[in-house]
């Protein structure tokens, strides 16, 4: 299995471009299933998770066509075509390696009037149920079983008659079936409590696109008028605001200086407001975002929450970074319960982490000292990336097929603003 090696202490500077955002990506290309005419992706980020993606659409009956494979101005450019469809099932290996597999619920009912997807269950970072995205559909008139592992999805008469649905917690994954189911019900659905993420407007944005009518977009309630069909579309997927602010970051603790090129600054505030409050310069460029760091980082106090509060995806990365911030930051994880599973890596490094529930307290260390470390799920993966950056020495990160799942040819862009590090094979 490949590892990556770093060896810490460069001053990151340039400039690395931002790939298109994996959750925007995984959301978009279910959409596919829902009209018999081409959609075409740009900007599509080359992922593991986006070509598993792309396998679940081919097991569905869709084919999938990709050209060029190095970054260019489009990125990757995805063509499906889901002429008609073979089947409606999202088989257990398939979704096993992936939970966004559950995407494929909300269109397929929305196409073949039937779904039957493996239930993903929990992951490292926590029990992750779907109970919200089957709540939502219900309430659109989908009739719901669950059997030997499988959800199986109705709707009655071929067509969901569309509803209103007030979501009790916000949740991207429930809003994102409802809406995908929603475009194509007989009637008008609406949601409240809606999430609200950048990834949420990309989809919705894509699905008027491809001719649904989507009102509220950007807000907590969504309303949707169902259409009889949807018709294909050419889109470019939003720039990954995790994948910036996790190289912001990087520029951050090395003291570094970099230009994250294609980011977007208004759909990623509370990272860059977090940074500024822990003593970064960030400034919007021509291009991006600058993200700079000359005096030594400030500790902070960070919560996470839905959008547009500060990320979860973002709370392992800043916790590296304030790593090496003098005195104690304090930070809270309020989406996911078991989500400081880097804690333990990190403090392998000589961090000062302290949890208690769902708190951590983060006590800046004059240096970390590099140590194999283990990733235990994406973006733990990348604060023992970034804690690597600056300890003493060699770190080694074992299980980096996580990082593959979120990172586009990350040891690539490190290495082209200057980090030593690369991906190595046992053998
Ligand atoms: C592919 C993708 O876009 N993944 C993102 C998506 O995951 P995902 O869509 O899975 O996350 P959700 O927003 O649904 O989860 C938010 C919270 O709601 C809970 N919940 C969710 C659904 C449900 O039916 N019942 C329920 O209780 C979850 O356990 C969690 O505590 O949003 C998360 C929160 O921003 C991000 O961390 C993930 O990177
Ligand atoms: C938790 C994440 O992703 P997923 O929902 O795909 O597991 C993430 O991107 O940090």
């Amino acid at each position: 299995m490949d590892r990556i090696l770093i060896r810490g202490g460069k001053r990151l500077s340039g400039k690395i471009t931002i790939s298109g955002a994996k959750n925007a990506a995984l959301t978009l290309m279910p959409c596919a299933l829902l009209t018999d005419e081409p959609l075409t992706l740009r900007n599509l980020p080359r992922l593991a998770d986006a070509d598993g993606f792309g396998h679940l659409l081919n097991e569905l009956g869709a084919s999938t066509a990709i050209e060029g494979t190095r970054p260019s101005e489009f990125g990757r450019v995805l063509t499906v075509r889901a002429t008609s469809l073979t089947s409606s099932v999202a088989p257990y290996d398939i979704v096993r390696k992936m939970r966004a597999s559950i995407l494929v619920l909300g269109p397929l009912l929305g196409r073949a009037g039937e779904a039957t997807v493996s239930l993903p269950g929990g992951c490292a970072i926590g029990n992750r149920p779907i109970d919200l995205h089957l709540k939502a559909l219900e309430a659109m008139g989908a009739e719901i079983e669950l059997a030997a592992g499988y959800v199986k999805a109705t709707a009655p008469g071929g067509r969901l008659p569309g509803g209103r649905y007030r979501f009790p917690v916000v949740s991207v994954g429930a809003t994102e079936n409802a809406l995908m189911a929603a475009a194509t019900a007989r009637g008008t659905t609406v949601l409240e409590n809606a999430a609200r993420e950048p990834e949420i407007v990309d989809l919705c944005n894509l699905l008027v696109a491809m001719g649904a009518s989507i009102d509220g977009i950007g807000g907590e309630t969504l309303t949707i008028e169902g259409r009889e069909r949807l018709h294909g579309a050419t889109y470019s997927v939003m720039p990954d605001r995790i994948e910036a602010g996790s190289y912001a970051c990087a520029a951050a603790i090395t003291g570094g200086d970099i230009e994250l090129v294609g980011a977007a600054a208004g759909d990623m505030r509370a990272t860059l407001d977090a940074l500024v409050e822990a003593g970064v310069t960030v400034e919007e460029t021509k291009g991006g975002i600058r993200v700079a760091a000359d005096g030594p980082l400030k500790p902070i106090t960070l919560s996470t929450a839905p959008y547009p509060g500060f990320a979860t995806d973002m709370q392992a990365q800043f916790m590296a970074m304030l790593c090496k911030a003098p005195g104690a930051s304090v930070l809270t994880e309020t989406i996911f319960e078991n989500r400081y599973m880097h804690v333990p890596e990190l403090a392998r490094m000589g961090a000062d982490i302290q949890v208690s529930g769902r708190t951590a307290i983060v006590r800046g260390v004059d240096r970390l000292i590099g140590a194999p470390v283990m990733a235990t799920d994406l973006r733990a993966s990348m604060s023992l990336i970034l804690a690597g950056l600056i300890a003493d020495g060699e770190t080694q990160v074992s299980r980096i097929y996580h990082l593959d799942r979120g990172y586009e040819r990350l040891e690539e862009k490190l290495q082209g603003v200057g980090a030593d590090i690369e991906r190595v094979g046992d053998g």
